[in-house]
Formats: C-alpha cells, sequence, structure tokens
C-alpha cells in the first residue's frame, strides 16, 4: 500500500500569536514544538510575532531559552540550525502580564504596535489561553478594555478545554466571551480533532465504496471506541480531581470522535456543513432517563496500586494534590444510543481511563454476522468481519475479513488487513496542535467546537454526572495496571458481544497481512 505525502504549503496571512500561558506546561510541551514545526514547514509566512505572557518575570533571552529547551525535548524538529534558529526566535518576545491587570494590556497593545510594524502585520492577532478556564472570561474583558481589538486586522480567540464544568457553568463562560468575541472568532480546542486519523475518519467513510454503503443499522453490530492511558494524572492531580475521565475525556474527546464515525456524510466539506452534522448526532444521542437508567448503562473505576511495564505505581488516592479519600472516577465506561434512522438500535460502547495496561486510542467497528447455518456458517464459527481505526499511537486502519485456510479442506481463517501508515512514514506526521494552530491562523474552525456541540455534550454528560452525585456507590476499583473494573464486560454481555483486543493485544490465532513488517 503506498502513501502520498501532501504536505500544505499554504501559508497564513501575518500575524500576532500571544500565548497567554506562555511559562506553563501546554505551552512547553504542546504550543512551542507546534510553533517550530509550522515555521520549519514554510506555514508561517515572515511575518509573524509571538508574545509570550504569564505572570513571572522572564527577559526576552530567557524566553528564547526556555523556548529553546522545549523545541529540543518535545518536537519532532531539532533546533541544530543556528542560523534557522536565530531567524525564528527574532520573532518571540516575553512580556509579564497578569490577567487582572487591564493597565497590562495597553501596555501589550502599545507593544503588538511596534511588532506590527517591525514584521509588516496587518493588524492581526490570534490570543491562544493557555489559561486555567476561570481566567478566560477576565482575559477576554481586559483584552477589550486594553484596547487590544481596535487593530485593524481580524482578532481570534483560541481557548483550551475544559469549556466549563457542566452546561451552566459552560453557558455563563460562553456568554462571558460573546460579549466581546463573535462566535465566529472563537476557537474552541478539542486537540483530538486535530490528530491525523481523527480527521481520517470521514475520508475512510466518504471516499470508500466498501464502506459508505454499509455504514448503518442494517450491517453494523456495535461500535467500540477505546482511548486507554497508561499514564495516571501526573501533575494535574488538583485539576484531575475536580474533573475526572467523564469531563476530562468523555464531554469532550470521546464525544467528538463518536460524532466524526456516526454523522451523516454533509452536503460540502465546509466546516458549518461539518459542524452542522456533528450537531444533529449529539442531539440524537439517547439521554439516559433516571439514575437507575446511567447506572445500567454506565460502569465508572478508580485505580488502585499496581503494576505497568514492571514499575510499582501508586494508587489514584495516593497522588500529589488528590483526596486521600477521593471517589473521583479515573475510568469510566458506556453503552450510548444514536436515536436516529441510521444508527436506530446500534450500541456504542466507548471506555476510557488512565493506569491501564497500553496508551491507544482505536475505534472498533464491527459488522453484522453472516446468517447462521448457511454455508461456511453452519461448519465454522465464523468471527464478525471489523475496521479498527487506530489513532494513536499507532496510526492506521485494520480490517478483519474470513478466509480460506491455505491448503485445508475449506476451513475458515480470520485474517486482517492492515495499512500502518505510522510505519510508513514514522511519527512525522504533523502534531494535533500545529494543525490546529495553523488553521486557526487560516479562519478555518472545522476542527474546532462549535458551542451548540458543547452545550449538547454537557447536556448528555451532566445526566451522567448527576446519578453519580446522587449515590457514589457504584465507584469500582481496578488496579494499576488491569483494564477496569471487571464488571465493564456487562455493558456488552447483555447483547452477546465483547470488547475486541486493542493495539498490543492481538489474537493469536489471526493471520496478518499487512505493510509493518510483522
Ligand atoms: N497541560 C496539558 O497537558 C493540557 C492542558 N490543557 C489546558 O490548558 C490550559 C493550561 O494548562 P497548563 O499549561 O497545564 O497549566 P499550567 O498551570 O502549567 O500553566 C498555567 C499558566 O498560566 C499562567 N497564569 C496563571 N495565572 C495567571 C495570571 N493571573 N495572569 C497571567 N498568567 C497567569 C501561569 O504563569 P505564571 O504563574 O507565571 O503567571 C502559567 O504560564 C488549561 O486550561 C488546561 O486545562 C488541556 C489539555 C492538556
Ligand atoms: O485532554 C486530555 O488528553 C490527554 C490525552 O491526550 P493524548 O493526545 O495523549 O491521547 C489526557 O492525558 C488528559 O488527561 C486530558 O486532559
Amino acid at each position: 500500500m503506498t502513501y502520498n505525502n501532501h504536505v500544505d504549503t499554504v501559508s497564513p496571512e501575518g500575524a500576532i500569536y500571544y500565548l497567554f500561558g506562555a511559562t506553563g506546561d501546554l505551552a512547553k510541551r504542546k504550543l512551542f514544538p507546534a510553533l517550530f514545526s509550522l515555521y520549519k514547514e514554510g506555514k508561517l509566512s515572515d511575518n509573524f510575532a509571538v508574545v509570550g505572557l504569564a505572570r513571572r518575570p522572564r527577559t526576552n533571552d530567557q524566553f528564547r531559552s526556555d523556548l529553546y529547551e522545549s523545541i529540543n525535548e518535545f518536537c519532532r524538529y531539532k533546533p541544530d540550525d543556528a542560523e534557522l534558529w536565530n531567524r525564528f526566535t527574532e520573532h518571540f518576545v516575553y512580556m509579564s502580564l497578569d490577567i487582572n491587570n487591564v493597565d497590562g494590556f495597553r501596555e501589550l497593545n502599545a507593544l503588538s504596535t511596534e511588532l506590527d510594524k517591525k514584521f509588516n502585520i496587518p493588524g492581526n492577532r490570534l490570543f491562544y489561553l493557555a489559561l486555567a478556564p476561570s481566567l478566560f472570561g477576565p482575559v477576554s474583558f481586559n483584552l477589550r478594555d486594553g484596547g487590544m481589538l481596535e487593530s485593524k486586522g481580524w482578532h481570534r480567540l483560541v481557548i483550551e478545554k475544559p469549556f466549563g464544568y457542566d452546561l451552566p457553568s459552560a453557558k455563563k463562560l460562553n456568554e462571558q466571551l460573546n460579549q466581546v468575541f463573535k462566535e465566529e472568532e472563537i476557537f474552541r480546542i478539542d486537540h483530538y480533532l486535530g490528530k491525523e486519523m481523527v480527521q481520517n475518519i470521514q475520508v475512510i467513510r466518504f471516499a470508500n465504496a466498501f464502506f459508505e454503503p454499509l455504514w448503518n443499522n442494517k450491517h453494523i453490530a456495535n461500535v467500540q471506541i477505546t482511548l486507554s492511558e497508561t499514564v495516571g494524572v501526573e501533575e494535574r492531580g488538583g485539576y484531575y480531581d475536580k474533573s475526572g475521565a467523564l469531563r476530562d475525556m468523555g464531554q469532550n474527546h470521546m464525544l467528538q470522535m463518536l460524532t466524526m464515525i456516526a454523522m451523516e456524510p454533509p452536503s460540502r466539506l465546509h466546516g458549518e456543513d461539518i459542524r452542522d452534522e456533528k450537531v444533529k448526532v449529539l442531539r440524537s444521542l439517547r439521554g439516559y432517563t433516571s439514575s437507575d437508567d446511567v447506572r445500567k448503562h454506565v460502569v465508572r473505576g478508580q485505580y488502585t496500586e499496581g503494576t505497568v511495564g514492571g514499575k510499582e505505581l501508586p494508587g489514584y488516592r495516593q497522588e500529589d494534590s488528590v483526596d486521600p479519600e477521593s471517589m473521583t472516577e479515573t475510568y469510566f465506561a458506556a453503552k450510548v444510543y444514536v436515536d436516529n434512522f441510521r444508527w436506530a438500535g446500534v450500541p456504542f460502547y466507548i471506555r476510557t481511563g488512565k493506569r491501564l495496561p497500553v496508551k491507544t486510542t482505536e475505534v472498533v467497528v464491527e459488522f453484522k454476522s453472516m446468517p447462521e447455518n448457511v454455508l461456511f456458517a453452519q461448519r465454522h464459527d465464523l468471527s464478525p468481519n471489523l475496521l479498527v481505526i487506530r489513532v494513536n499511537p499507532m496510526e492506521g486502519i485494520y480490517i478483519k475479513i474470513n478466509a480460506k485456510k491455505p491448503g485445508s479442506d475449506n476451513a475458515v481463517q480470520p485474517v486482517s488487513m492492515e495499512f500502518c501508515q505510522s510505519c510508513q512514514i514514522g511519527i512525522n506526521t504533523p502534531e494535533a496542535y500545529e494543525r490546529l494552530i495553523h488553521d486557526a491562523a487560516r479562519g478555518d474552525s472545522t476542527y474546532f467546537t462549535r458551542w451548540d456541540e458543547v452545550s449538547h455534550a454537557w447536556e448528555f454528560v451532566d445526566r451522567i454526572a448527576q446519578a453519580w452525585r446522587e449515590d457514589k456507590s457504584d465507584l469500582a476499583f481496578y488496579p494499576a495496571g488491569s483494564w477496569g473494573p471487571e464488571e465493564v464486560s456487562r455493558l456488552l454481555d447483555e447483547e452477546g458481544f465483547h470488547w475486541w483486543p486493542v493495539n498490543g493485544q492481538e489474537e493469536d490465532n489471526v493471520i496478518w497481512i499487512t505493510n509493518n513488517g510483522k
């Protein structure tokens, strides 16, 4: 199988990028590397500037040296070409600023006018808020009150998740932002939408005669979406203990992936058309009708001490900044229905958890079985056909079919045919953040979440959270390094399904036909 590497060389028009939270973890691990990759690939025009903003004092030189360390450690390109590096860092300045101090924004405005002149920038301004969500509203007001939105060009606000804690808080935040920015100026990040293979879902679906005609309840038995992580809560215990897996991964990444799998084909490949179709899926999610209904369809768990990759690990309650009696879930799985004509009756099983045995994000589409007692099904226990989309860290797809066992008397054997994209082009695909910053700079909001998507997702998730608040007794415990609470399998047992093995757990009896050298 071949892969044609298409490089998008369109440069956005010049702009100043304001990085609020420039001394934070996200800037270091994701945002600086993304900017450098864009520069290396010619996707940033030369008329750009980046202003790093946070409270702690930093000289421009210190800031540029932070930049170097971050890129050296986390970027897929290394800062080893001194001339290119100097040209790149010339565009970076740092200013100490407290979000709550409007005078700082006036100073920032004066600095911006100088940068516009120096780099020939037509007043375009992109504000990236890598900040605690409580600061999103105050920044917006001070951007306005400090005169930052009076320049001639466009103004765009890119905001990190979480967008609220529940529907009421998300509404309040949205109302604050709307006092300053129009919906089309707000770019809500869900970094899963920037992932190569999540974007590939619509190509696989809508560009293949193999799949689209079968993509419905007549042919699909169930869909399984797994986002498993080996990491625990790392340094984010304070945030995570208030959030939990449902809000941290469920409300956003998991439901977004579900919409990409379930949406109708948009009439045009335009951002608004695609988002319209995704909203329709979110609107069709069957809400749980009662707390008992939630308990029947949703399982939650928390990791206890255990072993991952031979390493002894503490339980969640022993993690830094976590309440030693915490009842926060680090795992959840749910059976979800999309009540529309295409999907009526097809269960979507979703699961995510921390401290699971492997890091993988995968979608398994299980097709309905062949009629029983006909031809080969009479004599063999035929395995259902699967389409598996591997999102990360491995990227690719495989299909599992039944074929004749060579040399046998019509014995049937499952065969997997794999296109391993990451094996062909390595880990060199653009990082999600790279794509998303580039898209925001070009004003393309296709892979950002619109307010109606966010609000429907909260509505669905809030019902679960409410049931969990009322009664905490269903929180199950699982040792770190296991696949989560055992009762999870009951979600699938009822329909006679089981979780298919994900990457790293392949079944032994399957023959692989692959381009990855296996
Ligand atoms: N880190 C991650 O992996 C992910 C993070 N996110 C989201 O990204 C956002 C940032 O996260 P992260 O980088 O981890 O957070 P950090 O706590 O590491 O960084 C927060 C940043 O905000 C700055 N800051 C805090 N208060 C103020 C203030 N009053 N005025 C100006 N600057 C301030 C801090 O700098 P200083 O103290 O110098 O002022 C620091 O640069 C959050 O919304 C988070 O949920 C989303 C997904 C993943
Ligand atoms: O948004 C988040 O995502 C990460 C997982 O992202 P991935 O790209 O590494 O799959 C998760 O660890 C984190 O808790 C969550 O906030």
